[in-house]
């Protein structure tokens, strides 16, 4: 018979002037009295108050305070035990500590803020959701509200990344693309692309917080994403690199040409309106569909060779274009890739609409890409 590891710590305790056993196990259950907390799941730190611990928890409740999501909403809860003597007392800091640092979870966070994303309303997601929860769970937190269009992209482009163990986005996508682009332009992005990279939804489409969260079953509500970031829960994503002229970008999310790009960019008038401009924009540019002339050069994945017709030596075209960037720039240059010996075909337009995704979720009610996938991280672990 399997014999159950040793506990970390057994002791006797006082929880509400009752003396009470109380065992921390190796697996980091909380148990005492009926009732036990899993560490990891549900424990977000703790504090000492005079005599008494105070340990910081977030449960899953029919009707919480942060989430607006109906299913299994979280609440904060705290509860107070006291050991019997201040030894006691030090022992248990210490191995409750010694416990979560198993975790790996950040202890100093850069925030960026957009009060300008979706509705306007990331400000408050940040003091009523982000804030408190952080707090509880110990982590110091440097916080900067973006200034403008850009501004996000500049701080990541300069932040001191040793100072953080990882920046978090209150925002929508847009804000961390600018992150993206910023840690790939600078000298050291080898290094900096490592940065683990938070979201937590405040924009209009939210397509990434959404792909992320729902990879894992969870729904896309602030709270359960920087529940994530606070347990280091982490994937890592695929970069797309966009040459246009000597111009280049990143994406994480996807690319669009023609209805979805116009509805995004054209719908920017009625932000006013929140989520609804680009449901509202998109019934009023389907009505009068544009279309695009063009061709979509690719590289099939396995299973998808027969898609359009097959291209030979138009593409190296392309290739002595994007090696004079390449010899321009001091930040990522895009993949190593032999790309004129690669088997590419063509589809060609008109088009009304291209839409390339790297993960399912193109905003929170639009899976625009089933098969796309969120692949667990070997990256940083
Ligand atoms: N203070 C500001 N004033 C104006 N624009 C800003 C400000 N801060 C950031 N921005 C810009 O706001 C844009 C939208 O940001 P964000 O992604 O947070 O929200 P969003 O509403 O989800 O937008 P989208 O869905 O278009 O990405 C970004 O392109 C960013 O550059």
């Amino acid at each position: 018979m399997d014999q159950a590891p040793e506990p970390m710590i057994s002791d006797r305790v006082i929880i509400n002037g009752v003396v009470k056993p109380m065992t921390l196990s190796a697996e980091g259950q909380l148990r005492w009295s009926d009732r036990s907390l899993d560490v990891e799941k549900e424990v977000l730190g703790f504090a000492v108050e005079g005599s008494k611990i105070k340990i910081r928890s977030v449960v899953e409740t029919s009707a919480g305070f942060c989430c607006g999501d109906s299913r299994g909403s979280l609440t904060r809860k705290s509860f107070n035990f006291e050991p019997s003597s201040l030894d006691s007392l030090r022992v248990w800091c210490e191995k409750l500590q010694q416990y979560i640092d198993s975790l790996g979870r950040p202890k100093r966070l850069f925030v960026l803020v957009n009060p300008y994303g979706g509705k306007k309303f990331a400000s408050k997601v940040f003091i009523d959701v982000v804030k408190p929860l952080m707090e509880d769970a110990n982590i110091e937190i440097t916080v900067q509200e973006t200034k403008h269009q850009g501004h996000a992209k500049e701080v990541a482009s300069t932040l001191e990344l040793a100072k953080y163990d990882g920046i978090v986005c209150v925002s929508g996508d847009g804000i961390l693309v600018e992150v993206v682009n910023g840690l790939l332009e600078r000298s050291d992005w080898n290094n900096a692309i490592r940065m683990p990279i938070g979201l937590v939804p405040a924009g209009t489409g939210n397509g990434m917080a959404k792909s992320l969260l729902d990879s894992v079953g969870e729904p896309c509500a602030p709270a359960n994403a920087v529940l994530a970031i606070i347990r280091g829960h982490k994937r890592s994503l695929d970069v797309a690199t966009i040459s246009q002229g000597h111009a280049k970008f990143f994406s994480v999310l996807m690319l669009a040409w023609g209805l979805v790009a116009d509805i995004d960019i054209e719908s920017e008038k009625y932000r006013w309106m929140g989520s609804a401009r680009i449901d509202f924009y998109a019934i009023k540019r389907i009505c009068s569909l544009r279309k695009y002339n063009g061709a979509i050069k690719f590289v099939p994945a396995p299973g998808y060779e027969s898609y359009g017709e097959a291209v030979n030596d138009e593409v190296g075209v392309a290739t002595s274009d994007s090696e004079s960037v390449k010899a321009h720039g001091y930040g990522y240059q895009g993949p190593d890739l032999d790309i004129k010996n690669l088997s590419w075909r063509k589809i060609s337009g008109p088009f009304v609409s291209i839409w390339l995704h790297n993960v399912p979720w193109g905003a929170e009610e639009t899976m625009a890409a089933p098969d796309a996938k969120v692949v667990l991280s070997s990256f940083y672990d």
